[in-house]
């Protein structure tokens, strides 16, 4: 019994990784419903082999009284924007003159989510934390939990913190609306609002029935990863299960960058998910230390902001 509970948790959860991470799925989904139906009845039979990373824990359950705080050791910092070319030049300027040379930079969309930090000890997921003040922000472990795109245990034992943007795809936030005009509730403004709300419900069961999901893109803590651009970490964030945002894009030049946010300023409509703007990284970690930040922005970076 033990193998076939074994076997199902991790074939399980490999077709849910394929599915809500690679967006590729492996099984179809009557196939995937047997599969966990019979799990979920194993399970109930012997809980003793339940495990807290099983695909089953993803269902929620946990009604909290409130959330405890989480301390960020590392700080979450903020962006500065720029709201045009010219803004967007002139912060090149800056950094060539710092560094004196044109770095490399890696362009990613900016998602219109809520940012959220993950930590994993040995490899398992312990905490998930809103963003809050940047030092202390809300503890909505059980809730991050039922994000099926988010890796309850990752493929190398190493403690690990990163952090990312859980969002709500636009096809959900309509699809709830909906649902919550027939209810007579009020509706969500925007898909943004929809998944802080979702992440802030204290039923857990709440959170599982919205359908979030995350991008990440930042390794705040390398553990034992040894990575040297952004570049490199949003490939390795892949590799350890993360789903990560495909249009993130290398660019040799500030120009280069424009383009890829004009190029962007049109595609943003058909995105499945919403995004304010382009976030423009110095790519080399090493030039980033020696940019450094202001009080409150990495100096190395800026968020060019779409007009809303
Ligand atoms: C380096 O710091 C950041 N990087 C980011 N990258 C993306 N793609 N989106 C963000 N919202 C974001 N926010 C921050 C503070």
């Amino acid at each position: 019994i033990i193998d076939r509970i074994a076997y199902l948790q991790a074939e399980l959860t490999k077709y849910g990784m394929a599915y809500y991470v690679k967006d590729q799925p492996l099984v179809d989904d009557a196939t995937y419903d047997a599969l966990y139906r019979e799990l979920e009845e194993l399970e109930a039979s012997y809980p003793q082999y339940q495990t807290e990373d099983s695909p089953t824990a993803r269902v929620g359950g946990i009604i909290l009284p409130g959330f405890e705080k989480a301390i960020h050791e590392i700080p979450l910092y903020s962006l500065s924007d720029v709201f045009t070319k010219e803004e967007l030049f002139a912060f090149d300027q800056r950094v060539q003159k710092t560094l004196g040379y044109e770095p490399k930079y890696v362009c990613e969309l900016k998602i219109d989510g809520l940012s959220i930090s993950l930590t994993y000890e040995a490899g398992r997921l312990v905490r998930a934390a809103t963003r809050g003040d940047g030092t202390v922000g809300e503890n909505i472990t059980e809730n991050i939990k039922t994000v099926q795109s988010v890796p309850l245990r990752l493929p190398q034992e190493i403690d690990l913190e990163v952090r990312g943007e859980c969002y709500m795809p636009k096809a959900s936030f309509l699809a709830l609306n909906q649902k919550r005009e027939e209810e007579g509730l009020e509706t969500f403004a925007n898909p943004r609002n929809a998944a802080a709300g979702s992440l802030r419900q204290l039923d857990s069961k709440i959170t599982a029935s919205r359908n979030l999901s995350t991008f990440l893109y930042t390794l705040a803590d390398f553990g034992p990863l040894q990575v040297t651009t952004q570049e490199e970490a949003l490939v390795h964030l892949g590799e350890l299960g993360f789903r990560i945002n495909p249009e993130h894009h290398v660019c040799h030049s500030i120009e280069e960058v424009w383009s890829f946010i004009e190029d962007f300023h049109d595609k943003r409509s058909e995105l499945p998910y919403e995004i304010d703007g382009i976030v423009v990284k110095v790519n080399e970690f090493a030039a980033q230390n020696s940019l450094g930040f202001t009080v409150k922005a990495p100096r190395w970076a800026t968020a060019y902001k779409f007009p809303p």
